[in-house]
């Protein structure tokens, strides 16, 4: 028999939010409720800030109520401050302004064990951002250090391929996943977890509380960095992830063309405005040297990027070259700085990763978010 949304509201009504015995579904707390058709559930719980630690405790009752019912293939479930419209500051409202709250700010949002969280996130889809993440994050493991590779662009997960990884991640105790492993360092990925198609119709809501699942409910251990690629561009949703996640900083990448560093400059101003530090703009794609005559060309100009770092006052991290070599490497799954790690390309990264690493490591510690995902 199929889940539905009626089984699933009856579950929930059987858990109490107060000690009065006002039900969760009573209580006026509860998101919409979306079941998919693999059977999976996702919904949020209304809170205050304040009252996080007592409504973690809630979260978790919903979540094994929900999970008592046959054919349920898993709970989506956060808390969230998201407060109705008209009821003051809207956590995110499309096109208006955004400011981040303050005194409501939830304290302590870091992930256990993780001492930087940091973004790659271009303006726009296919400028390179997943394969500049990952060749960062291996960038930052060459320097010796603990890293992580969480894949947030969940309308179009390319990790699994990038990193050539197969199979499923394991179901630890408390439902904790276990990351996946690729040289050497730990990679999770919502297309680890279900099929592309399942994703793409996913609203809002439903990729939040996927993602916070992503960074709080997997085994990360101790990490030096977690780099985490964004979904592209700088939309309400981006806008809202930047701030549900606490960001130690952002890496910006974008092409040289005129329209790919409009979207860059906007992705400078999502982050700047809800004060994530820029850790730098790179530029991916900006020459191609012909493998033939060795001859370079600007396809699509050059050093734009450069100039518009300089413009908006950032950090410029560097420039990747248009290259054969690393799509097909990104292709086979064995990615530029571990397959060819003398070569040029992987000192282009790990010349960005060093940056990164003394940008963070001598400035400001992990941030917490900002608002929105209590759990
Ligand atoms: N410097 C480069 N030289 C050659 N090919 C590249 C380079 N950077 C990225 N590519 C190729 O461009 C395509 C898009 O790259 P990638 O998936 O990293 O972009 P993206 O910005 O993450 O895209 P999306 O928005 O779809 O997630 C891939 O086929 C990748 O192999």
């Amino acid at each position: 028999m199929a889940i539905t949304r009626e089984h699933v509201l009856q579950a929930l009504s059987t858990v109490p939010v107060d000690a009065g015995g006002t039900d969760l579904v009573a209580s006026g707390r509860l998101s919409d409720v979306v079941v998919d058709d693999a059977g999976r559930v996702m919904f949020s719980i209304t809170i205050d800030p304040s009252e996080a630690a007592n409504m973690e405790r809630v979260r978790q009752a919903a979540v094994t109520a929900v999970q008592g019912l046959p054919a349920v293939k898993g709970v989506f479930a956060s808390l969230t401050a998201d407060r109705p419209a008209g009821s003051g500051a809207p956590a995110s409202s499309p096109g208006g302004p955004q400011r981040p709250r303050s005194a409501a700010q939830p304290k302590n949002q870091r992930i256990p064990g993780v001492k930087h969280v940091i973004a790659v996130a271009s303006g726009k889809g296919g400028v390179g951002k997943s394969t500049t993440a990952c060749n960062l994050a291996l960038g930052l493991k060459t320097l010796g250090l603990k890293v992580g590779l969480l894949d947030a662009d969940i309308y179009g997960p390319s990790m699994p391929k990038l990193m050539g990884i197969h199979g499923k991640p394991r179901l630890l105790e408390n439902r904790i996943l276990e990351p996946m492993e690729a040289y050497g360092i730990k990679v999770m990925s919502i297309g680890f977890l279900v099929e592309e198609e399942a994703a793409m119709i996913w609203r809002g809501p439903m990729v939040m509380s996927a993602i916070t699942q992503m960074l709080r409910e997997v085994a990360w251990g101790d990490l030096d960095v977690l780099v985490v690629d964004m979904p592209p561009g700088t939309g309400d949703a981006q806008l809202t992830m930047a701030q549900a996640t606490p960001l130690a900083g952002a890496v910006i990448v974008s092409t040289p063309q005129d329209l790919a560093l409009i979207d860059a400059r906007r992705g400078v101003s999502m982050f700047k405005r809800v004060e994530i530090p820029i850790l730098g703009i790179v530029e991916n794609m900006a020459t191609f040297v012909c493998p033939h005559c060795g001859q370079s060309s600007h396809i699509f100009g050059h050093g734009g990027a450069r100039d518009e770092a300089s413009r908006l006052g950032v950090p410029f991290l560097g420039e990747i070259p248009l290259n054969m070599t690393i799509r097909e490497l990104s292709d086979a799954g064995r990615p530029v700085v571990v397959a060819e790690p003398e070569g040029p390309h992987a000192g282009i990264y790990k010349s960005m990763a060093q940056q990164v690493w003394t940008a963070l490591s001598g400035g400001a510690a992990a941030r917490p978010a900002p608002r929105i995902v209590i759990e």
